[in-house]
C-alpha cells in the first residue's frame, strides 16, 4: 500500500494555476489563483501546527530520556550500596576490594559494633537502626577520601586502604572506635555504643577470603578481650599464606 500523498490538493491546486497561465484566460487564471493561495495558506498552517507538534514531542522525549537517566542512575546507586546506611553493600564491597587487591597492597578493618542486640532489646529496633547509621556516618567522616567504606551484614562494617599506611590506619582504627563513643540519642540518655575493630594488611595477589578471614580471627579476639578495642593481625598476609 503507497501512503497517502499528504500535498495531493495543493499539487492539484498548482497544476490547475500552471495550466491557467499557460492558457493566459485571465478569469479561469485568476480563479485557480485565489485556490493556490487558499491552497498555500492551509499548507503554513497545517506545516505550523506539524512542526508543533513534532516540538512538543521532542520536549516529551527529551523529558522521558532525562527520567530513564535518572531512574538508571538511582537502580545503579541502589544495587551498589546499602540502603540503611548509603555505604557499600557486601557484594560491592567485597567485588571491589577484589579488584584493589589483585595489584596492590591493601590495609582491612573490619568493625563490629558491641552487644547491639541489647541495644535492640532494651531500646527498639528503630533506635537500633539510628545506631547503625550513626556508626556509618562516623566511618564515613573518618574515612579518606581513596577507602572504600562498606557495611557487610547486621551490625558488621569494613573499611578498605588500598595502599595503606600502617600506623595511620591504626590511627584511623582508634579515631573510629572514639568517634563511635561519641554517637549519643537525646531521647536515651543513658545508651552508650562501643566497637570492637581489626586490622590486617595484605601483599599484591592475596586472596579476599585470606585477607577476611585473618581480619575476622582478630575481630573474634578484640570480642573475646573485653570489646571496644582494636586487634591486629601482627604479620603481612601474602599470596601464599
Ligand atoms: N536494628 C537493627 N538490628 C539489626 C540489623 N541487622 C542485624 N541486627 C541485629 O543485630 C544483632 C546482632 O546480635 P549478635 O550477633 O548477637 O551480636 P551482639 O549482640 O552485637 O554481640 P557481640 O557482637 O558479641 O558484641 C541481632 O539482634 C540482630 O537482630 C538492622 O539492620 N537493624
Amino acid at each position: 500500500m503507497t501512503a497517502p500523498d499528504l500535498f495531493a490538493r495543493e499539487k492539484a491546486a498548482l497544476s490547475r494555476a500552471k495550466e491557467a497561465l499557460e492558457q493566459g484566460n485571465g478569469e479561469i487564471a485568476h480563479r485557480a489563483l485565489a485556490d493556490l493561495a487558499q491552497a498555500f495558506d492551509r499548507m503554513i498552517r497545517d506545516t505550523g501546527r506539524l512542526i508543533n507538534h513534532a516540538d512538543r514531542t521532542e520536549r516529551e522525549l527529551n523529558r522521558a530520556n532525562q527520567k530513564l537517566r535518572e531512574l538508571t542512575e538511582e537502580l545503579t546507586f541502589r544495587s551498589r550500596h546499602d540502603g540503611l546506611t548509603g555505604l557499600l553493600n557486601r557484594e560491592t564491597f567485597i567485588g571491589e576490594t577484589v579488584s584493589l587487591m589483585a595489584s596492590g597492597t591493601v590495609i582491612l578493618l573490619l568493625l563490629d559494633i558491641d552487644h547491639f542486640k541489647q541495644v535492640n532489646d532494651r531500646y527498639g529496633h528503630p533506635v537500633g537502626d539510628r545506631v547503625i547509621v550513626g556508626v556509618a556516618r562516623v566511618l564515613c567522616a573518618r574515612a579518606p577520601g581513596q577507602a572504600l567504606c562498606g557495611r557487610l551484614g547486621g551490625e558488621e562494617f569494613a573499611i578498605l586502604l588500598p595502599h595503606g599506611h600502617w600506623a595511620s590506619a591504626l590511627h584511623l582504627a582508634e579515631d573510629i572506635c572514639g568517634g563511635i563513643r561519641d554517637i549519643r540519642e537525646p531521647a536515651h540518655p543513658g545508651l552508650r555504643v562501643t566497637a570492637s575493630m581489626s586490622a590486617a594488611a595484605s601483599a599484591p595477589g592475596t586472596r579476599f577470603d585470606t585477607l577476611y578471614v585473618c581480619a575476622d580471627d582478630a575481630l573474634y579476639r578484640a570480642k573475646s578481650l573485653g570489646r571496644d578495642r582494636i586487634e591486629t593481625v601482627a604479620d603481612w598476609i601474602t599470596p601464599d599464606a
